[in-house]
């Protein structure tokens, strides 16, 4: 399907517990595909930092995606490699996100920016769950979180309301585009025409 919108970035998950997990070759093959400027951004969970470092200089990939529970003080292996830190938003707001950023600053840790997903137990992302975008909205001060991306429970319905009230530097998605298990190509485009038409 020829489509006037692109994506930013495309998702690789290497979380092989997710139903959209790929493994190193299926990463390849895609890579393949998809051509510059489209970023490549590797999604993980429980791969260590030594892990994902060689897995990400293999593929070439142009960002790691830290959806694990990582620790700043671990994440030396990752220090060339440009990171976007996840924080899954529960009902205390983004004060311990504002914590967590001043720990890697005392590890020297730079990101190039932060995922907000919503958080559900026992999961670490691809829920298609929503955050309470109002109260995001209140905490969120630009000089703080200069590079938010929005997730969580994004579809194509919503996610002009999301944009409008969040004003987020980029937004994710993945399940909400989806049907059968498989990214539609008619969701995918009707969610970028809608986010495009909210900025
Ligand atoms: O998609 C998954 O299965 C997944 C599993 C583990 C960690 C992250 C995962 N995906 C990321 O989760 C968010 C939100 O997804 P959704 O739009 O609510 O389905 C997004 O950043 C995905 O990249």
């Amino acid at each position: 399907m020829v489509s006037q919108f692109q994506p930013a970035a495309i998702g690789l998950n290497f979380y092989q517990k997710s139903p959209r997990s790929v493994t190193r070759e299926l990463a390849r093959e895609i890579i393949l595909k998809i051509s510059d400027p489209i970023e490549r951004v590797g999604v993980f969970v429980d791969q260590t930092p030594k892990e994902i470092a060689e897995i990400a200089n293999e593929l070439l990939l142009t960002h790691v995606q830290l959806h694990g529970d990582y620790q700043p003080e671990d994440l030396d292996p990752l220090r060339d490699h440009s990171l976007i830190w996840v924080y899954r938003l529960g009902n205390e707001g983004i004060s311990p996100l504002l914590s967590q950023l001043d720990s890697l600053l005392r590890n020297q840790i730079s990101i190039t920016a932060c995922l907000i997903d919503a958080r559900v137990p026992g999961l670490y992302g691809g829920s298609g769950k929503t955050v309470d975008w109002a109260s995001l909205a209140r905490d969120y001060d630009q000089e703080k979180l200069p590079k938010l991306i929005l997730a969580g429970g994004l579809v194509p319905e919503n996610i002009a309301e999301a944009i409008s009230i969040v004003h987020p530097w980029g937004v994710d998605v993945a399940s909400g585009v989806e049907q059968d298990d498989q990214k539609n190509p008619q969701l995918v485009e009707q969610f970028l025409k809608n986010a495009v038409s909210a900025i």
